[in-house]
């Protein structure tokens, strides 16, 4: 099991607005984590081995051992990194994008990390990991758990593992509220992130932005000063949360809702995520699985979206279709 230097209690955590429990650290042979990724409900593994071979990575050993490849950076103006969907940027004449991306090589990125002071732009390198990394960079990634990992995949009926995205933060950075439409495996290899994560029955309270637009997935809300005026159910908003260090894997499955942010004066961080696509379409049943209406919902909102053609005529057609009928 992996050490922590730091137990859950020991953080010094801001409260936010709405209640949270723990998210369970379980052993892998615990039976009820397997029973948790079998429910689709979060975990914290704590441990799987599946990236001790990485848990030396830091900077300097990446700098010389990930290669000359180019890697995404984004750069935001402050700790918000907030993902957007460049192809949808058309859908939305007033879009302004949160941050910018760039790429550079490794050592570039280090470089300007260092280089970095406190209210100056935020760096946040978000890379696809692909076999053009150095040798030992490359070592490292087959020495992964992925007998165990891999096993999950199967038990679970998860579908093919799409992408390990290697991902380099400040200490402080945010990612804000979204849903993923894969299942992941989230491993922690150096620093601490803190996460909050909400459930798919809690949808009506996360109003995400419009499927058309390049914020799609993400929630209007922000967790960290919502406005109950403009989002007033987020105030019965009631999640899960945890802070995950070296060694530890968090299962988040596919449409929970999550907050990630990169401890404040712990130090950058390093994370790697085994993301999954859903299994075989399973066989409708009922009630329907919450997962399963959020699907629903996407594919019907994309359907009206298409049959208009015209995004400016969605509010006033979705709006005529429920409000004083449904709402
Ligand atoms: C992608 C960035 C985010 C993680 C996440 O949202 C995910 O793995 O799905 C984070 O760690 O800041
Ligand atoms: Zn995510």
């Amino acid at each position: 099991m992996a050490e922590r230097s730091k137990e859950p209690g020991s953080f010094d955590l801001k409260q936010f607005s709405f209640p949270t429990e723990q998210i369970p650290r379980l052993s892998i042979n615990d039976p009820e984590a397997s029973s948790r990724i079998s429910r689709a409900l979060p975990v914290v593994l704590t441990d799987t081995n599946l990236v001790t071979s990485a848990l030396h990575w830091d900077l300097d050993y990446l700098s010389k051992n990930i290669g000359d490849g180019e890697f995404v950076v984004h750069i935001s103006k402050n700790k918000n990194f907030q993902y957007f969907d460049d192809k949808k940027m058309t859908n939305v004449k007033e879009f302004r994008k949160p941050s910018e991306k760039q790429d550079m090589k490794f050592s570039e990125f280090v470089e300007k990390l260092h280089q970095a002071k406190p209210g100056e732009d935020r760096l946040y390198l978000q890379q696809i990991l692909h076999d053009t990394v150095g040798k030992k960079v490359i070592q490292d990634f087959l020495g992964f758990n992925w007998r165990w990992v891999t096993m999950q995949q199967k038990d679970n009926n998860f579908g093919e593992m799409t992408s390990n995205l290697l991902l380099v933060g400040m200490e402080g950075n945010v990612t804000p509220g979204h849903y993923d439409e894969q299942e992941n495996f989230f491993a922690q290899v150096r620093g601490y992130k803190r996460f909050i994560l909400f459930p798919p029955t809690q949808f009506a309270c996360m109003y995400p932005y419009p499927i058309y637009h390049p914020c799609d997935r993400q929630s209007q809300v922000d967790f960290e000063n919502p406005d109950f005026t403009k989002f007033p159910k987020f105030k019965e908003a009631s999640g899960l949360e945890t802070v995950v260090g070296p060694g530890d894997v968090l299962y988040i499955p596919m449409y929970w809702w999550h907050h990630v942010q990169s401890l404040p004066s712990h130090g950058y961080t390093i994370s790697v995520t085994f993301w999954y696509k859903a299994g075989q379409s399973e066989k409708i049943e009922y009630p329907l699985k919450p997962k399963q209406k959020v699907a629903m919902m996407r594919n019907i909102e994309k359907m009206i979206h298409q049959a208009l053609n015209d995004s400016s005529e969605m509010p006033e057609f979705m709006s005529n279709m429920t409000l004083g009928r449904y709402t």
